[in-house]
């Protein structure tokens, strides 16, 4: 995995830019509520001059009117802005769990073996969230903020202007004050959301652990490590809160100070008749309103702070590029596939290579049988065909074409594997089957499991195909689990299938099932199986023995089954089945 771009924030208007219709509506709304806000005083004001000069009551009535329509309308302008400004925010916020999603999807094993599943939730859909307000609000409300500002300044120099300076003084001081300080929790706050991933992480890994953590009496362990996690998180997020409150702390400072110096003058003018008493009203409430924007522009200060830490941690996933980069070739040889593997060195990690100068050719519609003991590279082998990982060195070819030049789509079209590992999703037998894919009909399922001898188990499902699967397997003995991926596999007709034998215990029948099965899903394509019974390796056409990641031997079954010196030869006399692990 390679980082690249630097960060930038301009990325998130191309999130906008969808809609940014609704945005606008969003803003004419929230204009309009400030204008409703900044009339809602002057109403009273009348109201109060009248009254004092004992004004006639229907004059009165009709202010007290206004006054109510004007708070109605008011009050359903808040509620259309919420309701807007959220769902621009979910609009404008699924579309980059979508791509982040997507992103995480495509890189490669050496990424993910790094990370938890738990924590890859928190950077996909936790950090997102911190974003959220930031889409929908944060220039709606900065720009609506400023507007109700300048309305309720201008207007007050209209009034008065020495009270009018003293409040444009405090507005300036609270604005300066919060962009100084705007930074200060962002880079606190991006740990707080690391620290919150890592818990995430550690619930995640434990809970998908749970048989082993149970039956090893693992839980008082995993409970410290849990509470240890948690006050991370905790002291984190203490941190990031305090340093984000700062510009908040510091306006209400402002604003106490700015509230007594107005109210001091205001009455002053007062009692030497300068301004009416409905005036002394007006300029209260307006030094009063003037706190709603400035506290909005510092709220949105903080959840700056905190979707900026959140745009970070998703630039910075977005900007990890993949190492497998696809070729460009599509077509790859029609029937079954050959496969070459030309000198070939690959590690996981620089200092520990585990395939060494692996050379070895599978012709089209052969099968080759893999042994060797455990940790000698066999699955290794099927992670590099799959280019789930690159090679460091040497060219694997399929059907003639070196994979670095065929585009991923192509190779996993044509080439299949099925692992002991048999992952299932959250759907039904058809859905897991099909892995989704609504195209494949269920004529089409029914008569290859009948092919595959398999439909026997199918219609042994409580609602055949519409048995309902849940996520993870547990539903699922191991042998059905196998049969299950074989079908998976065939439904998608490969040319070149590797198939990691189960080591496992299965019964008799659904043994017999299972070879006949893969007997089947071979007729028509070439076949390695990483073998890890002796009666498979009868079916084969070549034998390749590895050891730490050497080829130690290579050779057609049946003339290493003659050679006494060979290892397959001293397999079949001794019978030694875990040898083949
Ligand atoms: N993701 C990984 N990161 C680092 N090293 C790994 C990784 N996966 C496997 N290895 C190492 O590579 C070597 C070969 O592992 P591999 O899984 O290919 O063996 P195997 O022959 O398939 O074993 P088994 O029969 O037990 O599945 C081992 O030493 C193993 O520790």
């Amino acid at each position: 995995m390679q980082q690249s771009a630097k960060p930038s924030m301009s990325w998130l208007l191309k999130y906008l830019k969808p809609v940014r219709g609704r945005l606008l509506l969003l803003l004419i709304l929230l204009l309009a509520s400030t204008g409703a806000q900044l009339v809602n005083p002057q109403i009273v004001q009348r109201f109060i001059d009248t009254a004092a000069a004992n004004g006639i009551v229907s004059s009165l009535l009709v202010l007290a009117g206004i006054y109510l329509v004007f708070a109605v309308l008011n009050q359903i302008l808040t509620v259309a802005i919420s309701y807007l400004g959220n769902d621009v925010s979910w609009r404008a916020t699924n579309q980059l769990r979508g791509d982040l999603l997507k992103h995480c999807l495509r890189l490669d094993m050496r990424f993910h073996n790094l990370k938890t599943p738990g924590e890859m939730i928190e950077r996909i859909d936790g950090d997102v969230t911190n974003m959220s307000n930031f889409f929908a609000m944060f220039i709606i409300k900065v720009i609506g903020s400023f507007v109700l500002l300048a309305g309720i300044l201008g207007y007050m120099f209209t009034i008065n202007w020495p009270i009018a300076s003293v409040m444009t003084l405090f507005t300036l001081a609270s604005i300066g004050a919060m962009v100084f300080i705007r930074n200060l929790g962002v880079t606190s706050s991006k740990d707080e959301r690391g620290a919150s991933a890592a818990l995430f992480g550690l619930i995640e890994e434990r809970i998908a652990g749970i048989e082993d953590v149970q039956a090893n009496g693992n839980v008082p362990y995993v409970m410290n490590r849990f509470y240890r996690s948690m006050r991370n998180v905790f002291l984190k997020g203490r941190k990031a809160w305090m340093l984000r409150v700062i510009p908040w702390n510091t306006t209400v400072v402002l604003f106490a100070i700015a509230v007594t110096a107005v109210l001091m003058l205001g009455v002053h003018y007062f009692l030497t008749d300068q301004i009416s008493l409905g005036t002394l009203f007006l300029i209260y409430q307006y030094t009063q309103m003037l706190n709603d924007p400035i506290e909005q522009l510092g709220d949105q200060v903080q959840e700056f702070q905190k979707a900026k830490s959140g745009m970070l941690r998703s630039q910075e996933l977005l900007a990890s590029r993949t190492e497998i980069m696809e070729g460009t070739q599509t077509a790859l040889p029609d029937g079954a596939l050959g496969l070459e593997f030309d000198h070939v060195h690959f590690s996981y990690n620089p200092d520990k290579p585990v395939l060494h100068d692996i050379t070895f050719t599978v012709r089209p519609g052969e099968r080759l049988g893999i042994i060797g003991r455990t940790g000698s590279g066999k699955s290794s082998l099927s992670r590099v065909l799959l280019r789930l990982y690159n090679i460091n060195s040497g060219t694997v070819r399929v059907g003639g074409i070196d994979i670095r030049d065929l585009k991923l789509e192509a190779l996993y079209r044509r080439v299949g594997m099925v692992t002991q590992d048999v992952q299932l999703f959250d759907g039904t037998l058809r859905d897991n089957l099909t892995l989704f894919d609504g195209s494949i009909s269920d004529d089409y399922i029914l008569g290859t499991t009948e092919r595959l001898g398999l439909k026997q188990w199918i219609d042994s499902q409580p609602e055949g195909l519409d048995t309902h699967l849940k996520a993870g397997g547990a539903s699922l003995s191991a042998g059905e689990a196998q049969l299950f991926a074989l079908t998976r596999v065939f439904l998608t007709q490969p040319s070149l299938v590797i198939l990691d034998e189960p080591s496992s215990r299965l019964d008799a029948a659904t043994e017999a099932m299972l070879q006949s099965a893969v007997d089947q899903l071979m007729q028509n394509c070439t076949g390695i199986v990483i073998a890890h019974r002796l009666s498979t390796l009868e079916q084969v056409d070549h034998i390749m023995v590895l050891g730490d990641g050497r080829i130690l031997e290579f050779g057609e079954r049946e003339v290493l089954a003659k050679d006494p010196t060979s290892h397959y030869a001293q397999l079949l006399i001794t019978g030694r089945e875990e040898d083949l692990a």
